[in-house]
């Protein structure tokens, strides 16, 4: 009976053994390939073990270390002090070598004593360190440059407070827009060219539910009616000469989950209207050339700045398509109906202009801004936009004046239709150009006289007649 309880126990402790075993060569293999180098030493310093990293980083063997004290070997070692403390120190800059090491010292305790430490140094070089993180933040720019190309080409870019503008009329169209963001209903944008439909467009786009879908948008003026088909709604390999390989998706499929725009929607074709009519009521597309229909959710906003019913009437545009479209109709007023927007908006686009150029101005002097906001801007928010543009190009001081601006904005003071008067016109240029030389050359009369190529009492006639002697002399 002895014999057999003895022969278990034996067995039992040579499983122990065999499985001690295994685990020291599975920490020894582990150890062996850190890319750190560890060592361990005992509580006074004495070195027990040290891996293949550490020695080759030191020049150092494994034979010749094993039994020495730390400081030694290592330079500016605390293995040993941490084995007195028996307190950690966790990221220290230890110098080895001529370089700043991150090194950990972590004790080992059992019943409170230290019996071990382990060293372990985390990275060759601080430089090493520095490296990495300055490549993180340069990956993290470059993270934050697609994400915003990204974006940009999801056309999520424009929210509602974007859209500058406070005059009563203004906000009214901002409430209705972000009312109607939140439904999936089509919209319609009515304006004048250029007071911001498609900014609006992006706007309902970024405040619905389908933001992070895509936005495409398609200038139904800009595609020849014989491709407007294949471009809206896709075509199947084959189709046509010139046909790419595998077909083509059209706008329609690209905007699936997300928004379709459809700006200048007043230029589509009678023949392309009925195929839009289908779309919207079918939710479903055909492809050229396919011949199952392609499911499609999408939501479409369409604008234009002709009238709509008009052309309804004189049987340019469908009825029934324009019922589908005019579900809510929003209307962006021009900017000579709401006056009060003129200034934050040339004090915006200046901005923008400033950091889309990189030409510098402090601002719009009292005498532009005053230009600004009698003139009637038949062209909107883009002619302000290009009109200030041209001023900062021309602009030689620091602000904007109102003689970097074009004769008919300048012109237009005084009178609803006096920039349509030629003598007015050239009244003004005149004008200008005495004022700009006279500025050039520091209120130098000769050099004026001599650069405008004028006689002397021609120049004083002259500067009576614009008041600029009183005002500059
Ligand atoms: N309220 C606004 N705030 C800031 N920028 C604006 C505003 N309205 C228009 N813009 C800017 O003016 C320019 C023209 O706007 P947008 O293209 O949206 O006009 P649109 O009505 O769609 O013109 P079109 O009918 O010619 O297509 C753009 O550069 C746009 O960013």
């Amino acid at each position: 009976m002895e014999k057999i309880s003895e022969n278990l126990d034996l067995e039992n402790l040579l499983r122990a053994y065999q499985q001690c075993r295994k685990t020291k060569e599975l920490i020894q293999a582990a150890f062996e390939s850190a890319y750190e180098g560890i060592v361990i030493t005992d509580p006074e310093g004495v070195i027990t073990m040290i891996n293949r990293t550490y020695v080759d980083f030191l020049g150092v063997d494994v034979d010749e270390v094993i039994g020495r004290h730390c400081t030694e070997v290592i330079e500016n070692t605390r293995m040993h002090i941490v084995g007195k403390t028996g307190e950690a120190e966790l990221a220290q800059v230890q110098r080895i070598k001529g370089g700043d090491m991150i090194a950990h010292r972590i004790p080992i305790l059992r019943d409170g004593k230290v019996v071990a430490v382990v060293g372990k140094v985390l990275f060759q070089d601080v430089r090493e360190l520095h490296a990495l993180s300055s490549r993180v933040l340069q990956l993290q720019k470059e993270l934050s440059y697609y994400k915003d190309e990204f974006l940009k080409s999801q056309g999520t870019r424009f929210s509602l407070n974007d859209i500058v503008g406070t005059s009563s009329r203004m906000n009214q169209a901002k409430e209705v827009a972000r009312r109607v963001a939140a439904s999936d209903t089509t919209v319609f944008i009515g304006g004048e060219s250029g007071t911001g439909k498609e900014l609006f467009a992006h706007a309902i786009h970024t405040h619905s539910h389908r933001k992070r879908g895509p936005f495409v948008k398609v200038n139904c003026a800009a595609i020849p009616e014989q491709l407007m088909e294949s471009v809206l709604f896709g075509y199947e390999e084959g189709t046509f000469t010139g046909a790419v390989k595998g077909g083509r998706k059209g706008k329609f499929e690209m905007a699936h989950r997300g928004t379709i725009f459809l700006d200048e929607i007043g230029e589509l074709p009678l023949t392309m209207q009925a195929k839009l009519l289908r779309v919207l009521s079918e939710k479903e597309v055909e492809t050229v050339g396919g011949i199952h229909p392609v499911k499609v959710d999408v939501r479409v906003i369409a604008a234009s700045n002709r009238d709509l019913e008009q052309m309804v009437k004189r049987g340019q545009f469908r009825q029934d398509l324009f019922h589908r479209l005019y579900v809510v109709a929003l209307h962006i007023p021009p900017l000579r109906e709401r006056r009060e927007d003129i200034s934050l908006l040339a004090e915006h686009l200046l901005d923008e202009l400033i950091r889309e150029t990189g030409v510098y101005a402090e601002g719009i002097d009292p005498d532009a801004m005053d230009a600004l906001l009698r003139y009637d801007w038949p062209g909107n928010v883009r002619e302000m936009k290009n009109v200030l543009e041209r001023a900062l190009h021309l602009k030689e001081g620091s602000t904007i004046r109102a003689d970097h601006l074009p004769l008919h904005v300048v012109g237009g003071r005084g009178g609803e239709m006096q920039h349509y008067s030629l003598r007015a016109a050239v009244e003004q240029a005149e004008k200008n150009t005495i004022q700009r030389v006279w500025r050039l050359t520091n209120g130098d009369r000769e050099r004026t006289i001599q650069l405008l190529g004028i006689s002397k009492s021609g120049f004083y006639q002259k500067m009576n007649k614009y008041n600029l002697l009183k005002k500059d002399g």
